[in-house]
């Protein structure tokens, strides 16, 4: 069968699926070393690549290299942090605290994605029954440059452990933008195998075949040939 849309060869699309599986949150490992324009820009253009609902494009990038602007950003993660550890108690509190959850100022670079919840007007296509689609079309910009910062050897970061209202305001966002991501980004001293949260043994990778239904809800697949390439 002739399919016209096969025209990966196998280097890329093994280039692709390496970018997905060594991916990784970064928090420790960055190295002060500048992003060069050119890969700057390529990475931005990745994220404006990502699909978005009815074309909205609702994203914009704040680039972030203050030393002020990120310091008060730090504060708001320090208080944000303390009060999230009050959520846990003894060795979980304890393994909570040792967990390093950003590189706000470590990182050569801050980059916060916006979205902008008026962009195209009051009718978007494809936004009229569920209006936070712009949201999630945003987190796909962000996966977007992920992937490609994998790909460029530059790490990411996300910090949500931030009050928004708080960002928004040190960021002098106007009323409808939304601080949906606040990213650390440089060049790494390396890429870990495996999640942080994980290697710390807060939390593993589920098993995928328990995530894959039927049909409806809770209904194991019959399908035991894909079954035993999900256990793999
Ligand atoms: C929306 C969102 C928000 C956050 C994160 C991720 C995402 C998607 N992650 C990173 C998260 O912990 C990490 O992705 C998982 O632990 C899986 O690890 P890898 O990304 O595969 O390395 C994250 N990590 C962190 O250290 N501080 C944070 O505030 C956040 N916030």
């Amino acid at each position: 069968m002739h399919n016209s849309g096969h025209d990966f060869s196998d280097d890329e699309r093994a280039g692709l699926y390496r970018a997905i599986y060594e991916r990784r949150d970064v928090r420790s490992q960055f190295l002060p070393d500048p992003i060069p324009r050119p890969v700057l820009a390529r990475l931005l253009n990745a994220a404006h690549h990502a699909p978005s609902v009815g074309f909205m494009q609702p994203w914009d990038f704040i680039l972030i290299d203050s030393p002020e602007i990120r310091e008060q950003v730090l504060a708001s993660f320090n208080e944000e942090n303390a009060k999230a550890a009050k959520n846990y108690t003894g060795e979980r509190q304890q393994t909570y605290r040792s967990l390093k959850l950003q590189g706000i100022t470590e990182s050569p670079m801050n980059l916060c994605i916006t979205c902008n919840r008026s962009r195209g007007g009051d009718h978007v296509l494809g936004r009229n029954s569920v209006v936070e689609m712009d949201l999630f079309s945003t987190c796909l910009a962000v996966q977007n440059l992920w992937l490609a910062a994998r790909a460029e050897g530059i790490g990411v970061g996300w910090v949500s452990i931030i009050d928004q209202s708080r960002l928004a305001s040190i960021l002098n966002l106007p009323e409808n933008v939304y601080p949906l991501a606040y990213l650390c980004l440089g060049y790494v001293s390396e890429f870990l195998d495996k999640p942080e949260l994980e290697t710390k043994g807060w939390r593993s990778r589920l098993p995928l075949e328990g995530l894959v239904h039927s049909n409806r809800w809770g209904a194991e697949p019959d399908d035991e040939a894909l079954l035993e390439q999900l256990r793999r």
